[in-house]
């Protein structure tokens, strides 16, 4: 399994500013945001993200709360570091994100 590359603090400061709502976990090593919505239509954004997941082979930690689900995305294979796959990712979460009425 070939390890993906980590990306540098800079490239992960470019992607990170296309990505409005998305933060760095304090040691850099995570991307993640809390999305805010009803607690069952959180239930299928879940379902949702976990299949893009399986379609893209890249999974993220995933906690549903009452009215939350929060997103931890980072590259196991990169000895836990940010990767391009990892905005790969995030991106296509953002992307259907309106759809469910996340925020
Ligand atoms: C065997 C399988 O392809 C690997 O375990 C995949 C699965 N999903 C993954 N997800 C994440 N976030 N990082 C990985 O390194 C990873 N590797």
């Amino acid at each position: 399994m070939p390890t993906a590359d980590p990306l540098s603090h800079k490239e992960i400061e470019d992607r990170l500013a296309e990505l409005p709502g998305w933060q760095l976990s304090e040691d850099e090593t995570s991307l993640e945001r809390t999305y805010h919505l009803a607690h069952l239509p959180a239930a299928v954004f879940v379902v949702h993200i976990a299949r893009i997941q399986d379609e893209l082979n890249h999974h993220s930690d995933l906690t549903l709360g009452y009215n939350t689900v929060t997103v931890s995305i980072t590259t196991h294979s990169a000895g836990g570091r940010l990767t391009a796959k990892d905005f790969d990712l995030a991106r296509r979460i953002a992307e259907i994100a309106p759809g469910h009425g996340a925020q």
